[in-house]
């Protein structure tokens, strides 16, 4: 299902590259379900944009879904990510004008005839429990139930691979157990591979596995966590420039 060789990532700050992976080697099987734990900063978001292609390597190759991702353009990236990946991502990305519906109906275009796509809808916002806040714009929704239509998202053309970086970061304790069984009773329905990025360690244990980023990042062996910079102590971030990135 996805295979890593040589991925390695770096930032040109202060005029250094500052190396943030470097995973010698990596598999993930077909339907493996995956808990993803690491310190903050560890590099788990930047792992799931290269597993969604949203970020280019600097060296290595990437292989997702029998795909050889590091040799294609960002469009046929996006093409591959919409059609086959679901992606929870940190902060949602829900579009603000649309309702909690329109946002998750957006990715079902051309996929389902109107009845097919009434009967998901319903089901898996019945699902989330959002049925009643269906009609509601994102700022009229609590952060959790944002997260949850983020999650429905995601999952409603049943990916065949689910990528959640931080999916219950907003929930409460028992929304967030819910959250991650949800998450694991749709990729279990489907057959999916899911890798999830997670703080919690409790829920982590739900997943059948568990990989801890110092496992497979080599950055990590080289350099204490504690050195590496924290993005949020960084607000020049979006200026660095990025070494060497491949096409
Ligand atoms: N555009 C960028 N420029 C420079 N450094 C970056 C950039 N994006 C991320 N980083 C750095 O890469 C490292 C890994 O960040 P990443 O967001 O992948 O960590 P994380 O494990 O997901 O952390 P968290 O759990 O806090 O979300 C951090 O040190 C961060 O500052």
């Amino acid at each position: 299902m996805i295979k890593l060789e040589k991925v390695k990532i770096s930032y040109r700050m202060e005029g250094r590259a500052l190396s943030i992976l470097d995973i010698p080697q990596w598999k993930v099987q077909k339907g493996e379900q995956m808990a993803l734990l690491g310190a903050s900063g560890s590099g788990k978001s930047t792992l799931l944009h290269v597993l969604s292609g949203i970020l280019s390597i600097d060296t290595g190759s990437v292989v997702v879904m029998g795909e050889p991702i590091h040799l294609w353009k960002m469009a046929k990236r996006d093409q591959l990510r919409a059609t086959r990946m679901g992606y929870v991502m940190q902060d949602f990305h829900l579009l603000s004008a649309l309702t909690a519906r329109q946002n998750v109906e957006l990715v079902m275009a051309g996929k389902y005839s109107r009845k097919q796509k009434q009967e998901k809808l319903n089901a898996l916002f019945e699902r989330i429990g959002l049925q009643d806040r269906m009609h509601h714009r994102p700022d009229q929704l609590s952060r959790g139930q944002q997260q949850r239509v983020a999650i429905a998202r995601a999952l409603i053309n049943c990916p065949e691979l689910i990528l959640a970086d931080e999916p219950t970061g907003s929930l409460d304790v028992s929304s967030a157990r819910e959250t991650m069984s949800l998450l694991l009773e749709l990729a279990n329905q489907t057959g999916a591979t899911l890798i999830c990025a997670t703080h919690d360690l409790e829920l982590a244990t739900r997943f059948p596995k568990m990989l801890h980023m110092q496992e497979i990042n080599q950055v990590l062996a080289a350099h204490p966590i504690e050195q590496i910079p924290n993005q949020q102590s960084h607000p020049d971030l979006h200026d660095r420039q990025k070494v060497g990135v491949a096409p």
